[in-house]
């Protein structure tokens, strides 16, 4: 049998006031019934921009600016009945209002409020990424548990991250249940949701936090996810197997690296963003890069594909956010 063609789909995510534009696919055509990305397939000879402006002007009447578009994340997907790589694009200049010119419903809906259960399996990962800030910030190691929480408390309330991830290597597990308790304070007076690093039983000591980070250590003892959805489940990746391991036990990102040598980790060599953007192309899951990057590297992380950066330096040593 031969193999299926892979579709490129170009799906377009058009923000305005702080809301999302979302269509209903009508019953009759591939994953019917369901939400969607106002988009379509590109043509041929067209550029991944192109097919965009015209999807969107086609089915809604909206015109868009190419210039404008910033790159969401890559999914390649295999429906059994049709492969699909869904390329996807944000806007917040659209022109126009739009309405359903191909007799589907539209929506504007808060980025929050959007759900897996109502789009097709191949949007799970642009659900996830919409959702998830450009930075992810993790804490440097709690050298003195007790000037520790203190310091995270500052920390947060300087910078107010959206996401904060308690990594403290080397301490006992008794002494990091009771730091994490004091950073779950700390996040909540700054507005920051809290991820714990370690093992699936740390949540049920620590049940109201957000989620949960896996060593790479721990993520491959597992084969299917171990934590419930409600949470958030991150994964520490460093080359294809990882992710892909990530992907199976359907983790909601990952962070890869590290790109640059970093003090956290002597020894490991960077792998470079071109080597980190190869990777990414193959992911179907948001990708923090990590390792040795300041708050500059932002850029260079989006133009690999990655949600945004993760790490220590840029928040935690006071060196700017
Ligand atoms: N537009 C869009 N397509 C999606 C999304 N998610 C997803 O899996 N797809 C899949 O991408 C494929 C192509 O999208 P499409 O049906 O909009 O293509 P199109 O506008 O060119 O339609 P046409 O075939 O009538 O010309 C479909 O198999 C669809 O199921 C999404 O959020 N938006
Ligand atoms: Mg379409």
């Amino acid at each position: 049998m031969t193999p299926v063609q892979e579709i490129h789909v170009a799906v377009g995510v058009v923000f305005r006031d702080g809301k999302v534009l979302i269509a209903r696919r009508p019953d009759h055509v591939h994953q019917g019934g369901l939400l969607e990305f106002p988009g379509g397939k590109v043509e041929t000879g067209e550029t991944v921009q192109q097919a965009l402006v015209r999807e969107i002007r086609e089915e809604t009447g909206l015109r868009i600016n190419p210039d404008l578009l910033e790159p969401v994340i890559g999914v390649r997907h295999d429906y059994g009945d049709k492969r699909v790589f869904l390329d996807v694009w944000e806007t917040s200049s659209a022109e126009g209002d739009p309405e359903g010119r191909e007799g589907q419903a539209i929506q504007w809906l808060d980025v929050q409020d959007l759900a897996d259960v109502d789009f097709p399996a191949a949007n799970r990962p642009i659900i996830r990424a919409l959702k998830l800030p450009r930075r992810y910030a993790i804490t440097g190691s709690a050298g003195d548990p007790s000037a520790f929480p203190e310091q995270l408390r500052q920390r947060l309330l300087e910078t107010r991250p959206q996401v904060c991830l308690f990594r403290a290597p080397g301490l006992s597990d008794e002494v990091y249940e009771r730091l994490a308790g004091w950073s779950l304070e700390a996040c909540r007076a700054s507005d920051s949701l809290l991820m714990l690093h370690g093992a699936p039983p740390l949540l049920e000591c620590l049940p109201q936090a957000t989620g949960l980070h896996l060593p790479w250590r721990e993520a491959r003892q597992f084969s299917s996810r171990p934590i419930p959805e409600g949470y958030l489940l991150a994964i520490s990746c460093h080359d294809e197997e990882e992710i892909a391991h990530a992907e199976q036990l359907q983790a909601d990102f990952i962070t890869l690296g590290p790109v640059k040598p970093t003090s956290s980790h002597p020894g490991a060599p960077g792998i470079g963003w071109e080597r980190f953007q190869e990777l990414v192309a193959g992911a179907a899951i948001p990708v923090y890069a990590l390792g040795g990057l300041v708050p500059d590297d932002i850029l260079a992380a989006r133009q690999a594909g990655a949600q945004g950066i993760a790490g220590i330096g840029f928040w935690w040593s006071g060196n700017g956010y």
